[in-house]
């Protein structure tokens, strides 16, 4: 089922001076159950997309629908209630300094008018599920980072969302609490089949945990699909830089710098996805057919609980064995690609 759909949406905001297209003509599906992420440099859009999702925003063209119904058909009051099931947490957590974690957690079921024992309970079972049962009565200047963002997604909880948009949740944490909060998310999708849209400039986010990707430039979406296609097979140059962060595709210079190009001899990038990775496909090749074959280079890497695997290898033989050879790998599913220079 599609939870969130954008149709043709574009924004213009009407700046000083000139208008500035944040958005222009997005075109988006995200199923129930997505660990989605967007990708995007500063300024490509992202944070205007997601306010355009909880209707902080309207689109200046184009739908915004949740679970079919579009956005701009709701009442005020209708609206108000939709909002209840979208929680939202922020790189910057947006927590109330002057409240404790237990009221701050609880703010959500106050504007509900929840009576104060259902609070209690709710906000006691939130803070265990979070694993921050003994900072109730703590404020949050006295927590670390990833502390306050797990108070932030205790809040965001509360009221039950069915989708959860984070907007750079990550951005502003070292990198094994990055790897804490990330975990914390895919087991809240897991556990509640909740939706999720996360906002993030950094790869490495979208590769632990989404299921799909969009790549966004300049208000534009550039690329998207699920998260092993586009790590597999990056076709736009900004979403081949983005995957360049997390995952070797080009030649590293310890190897290019000796690489010679003799005659007889040739080079292959060889990309392999999935069950092929295990395969013994180059044993088979050295096995098979008479070319020398020498591996310079080899990397592994999980995405999805898929092994995506970089190879660079040096074929040397006749110009006929070499092209059965490489044809070999063809028919194993591997990707190949002739290198002619550095
Ligand atoms: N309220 C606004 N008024 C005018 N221009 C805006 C407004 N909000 C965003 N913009 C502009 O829209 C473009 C997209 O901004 P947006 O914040 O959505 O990008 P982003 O990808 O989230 O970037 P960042 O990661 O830096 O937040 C930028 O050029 C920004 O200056």
């Amino acid at each position: 089922m599609v939870e969130i759909e954008l149709r043709n949406v574009s924004k213009i905001f009407e700046g000083k001076r000139q208008k500035i297209h944040a958005l222009k003509g997005i075109n988006l599906q995200v199923e129930k159950g997505d660990i989605f992420g967007v990708i995007g440099y500063s300024g490509a859009g992202k944070s205007t997309l997601i306010r355009l999702i909880n209707y902080l925003e309207r689109p200046t063209t184009g739908q915004v629908l949740i679970e079919g119904k579009p956005l701009d058909t709701f009442t005020p009051v209708e609206l108000r209630k939709q909002r209840k099931y979208i929680g939202m947490i922020f790189q910057h957590y947006n927590l109330l300094e002057t409240r404790t974690v237990f009221d701050n957690v609880a703010i959500p079921l106050v504007l509900l008018r929840q009576n104060k024992e259902r609070i209690r309970k709710r906000v006691t079972e939130l803070l265990q599920y979070v694993g921050l049962s003994d900072k109730a009565k703590s404020y949050p200047k006295e927590l670390s980072g990833g502390q306050k963002q797990r108070v932030g997604i205790a809040r965001a909880l509360a009221s039950n969302p069915s989708i959860l948009l984070c907007d750079e949740v990550t951005s502003a944490l070292d990198p094994q609490t990055t790897q804490s909060i990330l975990a914390l998310l895919k087991t809240i999708n897991q556990e509640y089949n909740i939706t999720i849209l996360l906002i993030t400039h950094e790869m490495s986010a979208i590769q632990q945990v989404c299921n799909r990707v969009a790549v966004m430039e300049k208000g534009e979406l550039i690329e998207h699909g699920t998260v092993l296609e586009v790590f597999g097979n990056p076709k736009h140059p900004t979403t081949q830089s983005f995957v360049q962060t997390v995952i070797r595709t080009a030649i590293p210079e310890s190897v290019s710098r000796g690489l010679s190009f003799k005659k007889g001899q040739r080079l292959y990038k060889l990309r392999f996805v999935g069950a092929n990775v295990s395969a013994p496909i180059v044993n088979e090749l050295i096995k098979g057919y008479d070319v020398q074959t020498n591996i310079l280079f080899a990397d592994m890497n999980e995405v999805q609980d898929t092994t995506l695997g970089t190879m660079i290898i040096r074929l040397h033989g006749e110009d006929g064995q070499v092209a059965r050879a490489v044809a070999f790998l063809k028919t194993k599913g591997v990707e190949v690609q002739e290198v002619t220079g550095v």
